[in-house]
């Protein structure tokens, strides 16, 4: 029998996608899968154990070797930076960050504020571009800060772009495209080589069939 492999799941967004890869790739996931409360599910057939992660959590479980394996958006590889490799750009989940503010300003050039989710990818961003920011740590519904005057930017994920036309905000700068990633921890990676690699195998012929079928 092979030996277990532990994988970080993120929870939301990003799941079914990632579960729709994993079965196209061959792996057999239970129904419960898809509509479980419960953060970890073992997969005797598979000899898998899932762990259901908060997205922003995954390279943290991944990187302290909880999780042999993890399936993580760039956007959080980008803020977390974690000791992890990234084994494969799995084209799911793709959106961007940008950027974004009230249509026809000009950052405040004494103190411009900039809220985001992402403080560490949004402070790199603006050292590169030579400004001198305050980044302000939002949670989520980003959008609001500039509208109710608390900032002059955010820094947030695009995809349809509905939020920021509905908000009235308009998109400065698109600062990287972003998909989600299967990333591995190092020692893993040395232990588990024949599992792992074999599961990329499978994992990247179905992410290039879809690229094909795109
Ligand atoms: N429109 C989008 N908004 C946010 N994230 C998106 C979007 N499209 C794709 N993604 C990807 O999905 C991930 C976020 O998933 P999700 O929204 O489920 O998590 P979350 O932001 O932690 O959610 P919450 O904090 O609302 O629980 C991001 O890391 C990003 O890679
Ligand atoms: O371009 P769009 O397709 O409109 O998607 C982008 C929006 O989706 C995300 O928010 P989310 O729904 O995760 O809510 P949040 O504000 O609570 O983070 C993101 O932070 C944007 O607000």
């Amino acid at each position: 029998m092979n030996e277990m492999l532990t994988i970080a799941m993120p929870k939301g967004r990003i799941f079914e996608e990632a579960a729709d890869l994993l079965r196209d790739a061959g792996f057999r996931l239970p129904a419960e899968f898809d509509d479980s409360r419960k953060l970890i599910i073992d997969v005797e057939e598979e000899n898998f154990r899932f762990i259901l992660a908060k997205p922003m959590d995954v390279p943290t479980y991944v990187e302290h070797g909880v999780a042999d394996l993890g399936i993580a958006g760039k956007d959080v590889m980008l803020e977390e930076e974690r000791d992890v490799y990234e084994l494969l750009d799995l084209h799911i989940s793709a959106c961007y960050l940008a950027v974004a503010g009230l249509p026809h300003t000009e950052l405040n050039e004494i103190a411009p504020r900039i809220a985001t989710k992402y403080p560490n990818v949004a402070a790199a961003y603006f050292r590169e571009q030579g400004s001198q920011v305050e980044i302000i740590k939002l949670n989520g519904s980003i959008e609001l800060a500039p509208i109710i005057g608390l900032t002059d930017r955010i820094v947030d994920i695009v995809s349809t772009g509905k939020t920021l036309v509905e908000n009235g905000l308009v998109e400065y700068e698109r600062i990287v495209d972003i998909t989600s990633r299967l990333i591995v921890n190092p020692a893993s990676y040395r232990l588990k080589d024949k599992r792992i690699s074999e599961l990329v195998e499978r994992v990247q012929q179905v992410v290039k069939a879809n690229l094909t079928v795109k």
